[in-house]
């Protein structure tokens, strides 16, 4: 009997679009001879939405996502500092609204330099890490306010929450995560000489759940000396894990490193499977090449691909990897639109 597969489609601002229906060629390529029909449903939601309707995320949009297996999204935002956005709110009210809302707690940024991409460093090596971000904690929450605004006396705070019980469940996960692969290595990012509190809880919570792990190797680097070391050194890394900030910036980074962020896909993931998982590439709505076929769609690709990985269907995950690998490999430098890249590697599947 056929598997279906709800999927909710949001596409998104900017370049969003355009990825993603690239990324829903090569979803169809991978599912057409198999026992699996992906449902889809298109959800209009992101900058262009509010400038048409005023809304962001109603909650009737956000009981209709729930009811789907699964989320695959382009990108969401505008023009950074577009006047008519001021006060939307929409990476808050929408984006991270929903990896709140459906406890997204994980969130899963693989990184490879696949053979035949080019890096910008001399001497990358053999890069393969995975960043475990938590993604419902840290200065993302909106505790924080202001007083004075707008006098020279203004006080600004953006609190940094973070729980035993959210950083506890994260860190599990990301030993689990270090234990099934080769090199079973963790390493914690943080900024424990300075972010005295939160670094204790995090550096203590590893320490602990690292005793249910005796198989993996457990390494810790500051923030800033991480950085250093994705560029000098990035194959000394397996898995990171680390606070929701800090996972943003480093994922930026490591997609610089690997090839490009038109290269990096990510997925937000609910392990639990009370709520749907969302899967989307790591870039934003590059409102700077949108609408011109510039947008490389190959991190929405992979998005589609670590989306098939976590429904269970691995097969159909590594024929699109194994798709985008060999497009990856045979790429000459030569400029090619979205949808080439797309339809290239729809058709090797
Ligand atoms: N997940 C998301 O929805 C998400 C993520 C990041 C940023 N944003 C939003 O997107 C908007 C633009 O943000 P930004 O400019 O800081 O970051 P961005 O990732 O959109 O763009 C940064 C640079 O990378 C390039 N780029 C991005 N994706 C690319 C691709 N697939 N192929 C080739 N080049 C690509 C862009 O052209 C730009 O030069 C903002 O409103 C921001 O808040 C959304
Ligand atoms: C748009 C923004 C809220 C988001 C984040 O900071 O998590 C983005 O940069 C990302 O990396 O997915
Ligand atoms: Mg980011």
């Amino acid at each position: 009997m056929s598997r279906v597969v709800k999927l909710a489609v949001i596409p998104g601002d900017g370049i969003g679009p355009e990825v993603i229906a690239e990324a829903l060629k090569v979803l169809d390529a991978a599912t057409a001879s198999s026992d699996v029909t992906i449902d889809t449903t298109h959800f209009s939601l992101g900058a262009n939405r509010f400038l048409e309707t005023g809304d962001v995320l109603t909650d009737a949009d956000l009981d209709a996502i729930k009811a789907h297996d699964a989320i695959l999204l382009g990108a969401v935002g505008g023009v950074p500092g577009d006047p008519r956005l001021v006060g939307a709110n929409i990476e808050r009210g929408l984006l991270l609204k929903l990896r709140f809302s459906l406890d997204h707690y994980v969130n899963l940024r693989p990184t490879v330099l696949f053979p035949g991409v080019a890096s910008p460093l001399a001497n990358p090596g053999d890069v393969d890490f995975v960043v475990v971000r938590e993604g419902t904690e840290g200065p993302y929450v909106g505790n924080g306010g202001a007083i004075r605004q707008g006098t020279p006396h203004e006080v600004a705070n953006e609190v940094s929450v973070n729980t035993a019980f959210g950083v506890e469940r994260l860190v599990r996960h990301a030993f689990a995560v270090a234990s099934a692969r080769p090199r079973k290595k963790l390493t914690l990012v943080h900024k424990t000489n300075v972010l005295v509190f939160s670094g204790a809880l995090w550096q203590r919570t590893v320490t602990a759940v690292a005793a249910e792990f005796p198989d993996v190797t457990v390494d810790y680097l500051h923030i800033d000396a991480a950085t250093i070391f994705f560029v000098t050194d990035p194959a000394r890394f397996d898995v990171i894990v680390t606070d929701n900030l800090f996972g943003d910036i480093l994922t930026d980074l490591a997609a610089a490193i690997s090839g490009g962020i038109g290269l990096a896909a990510s997925g937000n993931i609910n392990p639990s499977g009370q709520f749907p998982s969302m899967f989307e590439p790591i870039h934003g709505s590059a409102p700077d090449i949108a609408g011109k076929q510039l947008a490389d769609p190959t991190a929405a690709i992979l998005s589609v691909a670590l989306l098939l990985a976590h429904l269970g269907l691995s097969a159909e995950a590594d024929t699109v990897n194994t798709a985008v690998t060999a497009d990856m490999a045979a790429r000459t430098g030569e400029a090619r639109s979205t949808a080439t890249i797309g339809d290239a590697i729809a058709a090797r599947i």
